[in-house]
Parts: C-alpha cells; structure tokens; sequence
C-alpha cells in the first residue's frame, strides 16, 4: 500500500480501528447480526468507556478486540495487527504481548492457589522474561494498582476490589499495548467500583496503556474522557467530558454528547427528536454556511 492511501486510510494513525464491523452469530438456523457495521475509533493513550444496552454487542465487540473471537466481515486493526487475518500462531502472540483482557468474574482472571505476586510473574514466566525484570515488574504493577501490601495474598485472602486490582496487574504483566475490560466492577459495590476504575485511570496515566472498559456502571462516566454508545451493533452516540477553567480560575467538567455519522454518512437521529416533529420515512435536507437542517416532509 503507497504512503498517500495508506494516510488517508479511515483511522491510519489510531491504535484501534473498527471499520464496518460485523459479527454474525449462527444459532441453529437462527441469525444473530451481534455487530451490525460497527466503525470505532481509539487513539493511543485514550481511556473509553464503551455502553449500551444489555444484547447491544458490547462483550461481543470487546471478545474480537482482544483477540478471543473473530469477526464475519469489515475490518479490525489493533496496532499493527489485522484482526481478520491473523493465524493462529499470531493470535498467541496477540494475546500474549500486544493487549490484556479482564472480565467480571474477579474469580475466573485468577489463580487460587497462587500469590498477587507469583499471578502476575505467570505471565512474563510464559514470555520467557528473567527473573529479576519479572520481580521488579510485578511490584510496579502491583504498586501502581494500589495492591503492593498484597503482594503474598491469595485470592481468598482479598477483597472483591483487591482481586480485580490484581487481575488488572497480571493482564498488564507483558506490557500490553492496550487494555480491555469487560464489567470489570459489574460485581462490586459503589465505592469499591470508584476506586477500581481510579487504579485503572493511574494505570492509564503514570504507564500510558491505553483501556477501554465496557460497562453498565453510570460511575465510569466521571472517570473517562470519552463514552462510545452502542446501539444494535453500532456505535451511535459519544460523550466527551472535558475541564474547562472559569473566569475566578475554579474548575468544572463539561460533557457534551455527539451523535456519531458513520463512513457512508448516516446519523441516527434519536427517537424523541423523530416524534417531535414527526419525521418520517422523508424528510428535507439542507445545507446551511455552517450546520445541516432537517425538517419533516411538509
Ligand atoms: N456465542 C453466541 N451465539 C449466539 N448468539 C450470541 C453469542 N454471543 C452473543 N450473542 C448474541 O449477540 C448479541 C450481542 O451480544 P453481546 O453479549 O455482545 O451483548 P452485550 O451488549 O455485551 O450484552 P450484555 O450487556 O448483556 O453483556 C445478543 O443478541 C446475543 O444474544
């Protein structure tokens, strides 16, 4: 591919690129379309919280993303790797250096007869990492997650946050690029929920791994930049939260939420605003010098 096509490629310069994603699960004789088209976007460095409704092809986007299924049709580049046509030996490699990957079940992400410290050695044991680099890293890892003073617990032996902390540590072993999570606090009460995705957000800070968090947790939207909703299988509206400064120099965040245009140029325009004014199946564009009206079908 020549430099100039490759620039104008959708997301060349991103980290993670979706572009027309699609996902069909086979039940039977049953179609399920998980993910309909789905086009995202992720800088590096960027912390997003992706949402949507139960059965909107959250976990089935996450589960592509980090490499555990693999997509129907469109287009998935993580990094440098082309999710659509990765072998089975790339795949290994792709889960084991490129991206981490927490789910809900705290249980289930760890090893119950092993210590924080021996759980988040396992991984860099694997990659075949020396002794004194994997000592070292596991209690940065586990200091920067705010669980140094577990370092010779077992699971049994934490709390809910402490386990999820730890498992947080052990997907970041190998220094991923990325981070996926799927509900990561879907099981832990609100406080504790807060001080999860706090670790996560001086996880993505202080050692620039970029996350994205699917969650149903109303907390997360004070800790992220950017929410990305899902809406049957496609992205379709955004939040950004930034910090503005006032004249007395007192700071407050403003969030503003973006309807999301895709490559073909359809918006979906919500509900309440189609009832509103009655818009139908025709309606009247116009282009205006700086925004684009529509009206109902006169
Ligand atoms: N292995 C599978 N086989 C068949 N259908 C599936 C499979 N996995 C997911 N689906 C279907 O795909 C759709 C999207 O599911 P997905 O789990 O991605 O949604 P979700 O947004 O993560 O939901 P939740 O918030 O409830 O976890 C749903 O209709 C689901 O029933």
């Amino acid at each position: 591919m020549s430099s100039s096509s490759r620039a104008s490629e959708f997301g060349a310069d991103a980290l993670i690129v979706c572009d027309s994603l699609v996902r069909i699960y086979q039940s039977g004789p049953v179609e399920v379309q998980a993910l309909q088209g789905l086009d995202l976007i992720v800088e590096s460095g960027e912390m997003v919280a992706v949402v949507g409704a139960s059965g909107s092809g959250k976990s089935t986007l996450l589960s592509i993303l980090a490499g555990i299924d693999a997509p129907t049709a469109g287009r998935a580049r993580v990094d440098r790797w082309n999710l659509l046509s990765m072998s089975r030996a790339d795949r290994v490699h792709y889960r084991r250096h490129t991206v981490g990957f927490v789910r809900q079940q705290t249980a289930g992400n760890l090893v119950s007869y092993l210590t924080a410290r021996q759980m988040v050695d396992l991984p860099m044991t694997a990659a075949r990492v020396p002794a004194r680099k994997r000592h070292a890293r596991s209690l940065e890892l586990l200091g920067a997650l705010g669980v140094a003073d577990c370092a010779d617990r077992k699971p049994g032996q934490l709390s809910g946050g402490q386990q999820m902390r730890v498992a947080i540590a052990v997907s970041l072993a190998n220094e991923p690029k990325v981070l996926f999570a799927d509900e990561p606090t879907g099981e832990l009460d609100t406080a504790t929920s807060a001080e999860v995705f706090g670790a996560m957000r001086d996880v993505n800070r202080e050692l620039g791994v970029t996350i994205v968090i699917v969650t149903h947790d109303p907390g997360v939207s004070g800790q992220v930049e950017r929410t990305v909703a899902i809406r049957d299988g496609r992205t379709s509206s955004e939040v950004l939260r930034r910090t503005a400064t006032a004249d007395d120099g007192g700071t407050h965040v403003i969030a503003e939420e973006y309807a999301v245009m895709d490559r073909a140029g359809r918006v979906q325009v919500p509900a309440d605003y189609r009832e509103a004014l009655n818009l139908t199946r025709r309606v009247r564009l116009a282009l205006e010098p700086d925004h684009v009206t529509i009206r109902p079908d006169a």
